[in-house]
């Protein structure tokens, strides 16, 4: 790093992803690259299939790229070895997912405390945590249900006090207000601007609502495998 440059929270150079498809590899991402400074906001927009997803996948360290690479508060994935690599994740990487992927058998606060108990933290403090965000997404009432119970607004501002639990430095939200109607949509989007604020975390925005594009500091479309500004 030069001296007196910051150090991106997430830099992605190059990123090429393959699939199969009727007997062939068809690339999906084309040398995709992309740099958020702490406090940054870049939304990502592009057709259904376009890659948004696969491109989320790679920058959590989900998936592995065929080609290019991504740091991680300057450290390269693909240099740390699988259970380095979801350290890594669970600490810095809030990962909001276009389907929730709340764990059906435990209660709402459980789902928040998860990634804080897997991290060590002490069953105290991981409580006190869950209960101030679910406070924060107004679903202090519902600490003791099961996702099941939850609307599917509800279960995506659970998603997003789990993902927001670590304090981590990057969120990646798939599609956070898909699904939901203007105003619970506006209050996410809320949630994720004040965790940017707040605490200076990276978000990339995944989204194909014009409202939640434009309010990011930066929008990108992925158009045939490569990442452009958008128009
Ligand atoms: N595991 C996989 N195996 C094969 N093909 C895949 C896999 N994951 C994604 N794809 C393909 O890659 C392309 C991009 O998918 P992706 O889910 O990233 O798109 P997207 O832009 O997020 O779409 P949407 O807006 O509909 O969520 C699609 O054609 C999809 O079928």
């Amino acid at each position: 790093m030069a001296a007196g440059s910051r150090q991106a929270a997430l830099e992605a150079e190059g990123l090429v992803k393959r699939y199969p498809d009727a007997g062939a590899l068809r690339t999906v991402l084309d040398r995709v690259s992309l740099r958020l400074e702490p406090g940054e906001t870049v939304a990502v927009t592009g057709p259904s299939g376009s890659g948004k997803s696969t491109l989320l996948h790679l920058l959590a360290g989900l998936e592995t790229p065929d080609g290019g690479t991504v740091r991680l508060l300057g450290q390269d994935l693909a240099g740390l070895g699988e259970a380095a690599r979801s350290r890594l994740r669970r600490r810095h990487v809030g990962f909001v997912h276009q389907f929730f992927h709340l764990l059906p058998t435990l209660t709402v606060e459980e789902n928040v405390r998860l990634p804080l108990e897997l991290d060590g933290v002490d069953a105290g403090r991981a409580r006190r945590r869950a209960r101030a965000l679910l406070a924060a997404v107004g679903l202090a009432a519902r600490a003791g249900d099961f996702p099941e119970q939850l609307s599917g607004g509800e279960q995506q501002r659970v998603a997003i006090a789990r993902a927001l639990a670590p304090h981590p430095a990057v969120v990646l939200a798939d599609e956070p207000t898909g699904n939901l109607d203007p105003a619970a949509a506006a209050g996410v989007l809320d949630l994720l601007e004040a965790a940017v604020r707040e605490h200076g975390a990276a978000l990339v925005l995944v989204t194909h609502s014009a409202e939640a594009a434009a309010r990011a500091g930066r929008v990108l479309a992925l158009r045939g495998g490569r990442l452009v500004e958008a128009p």
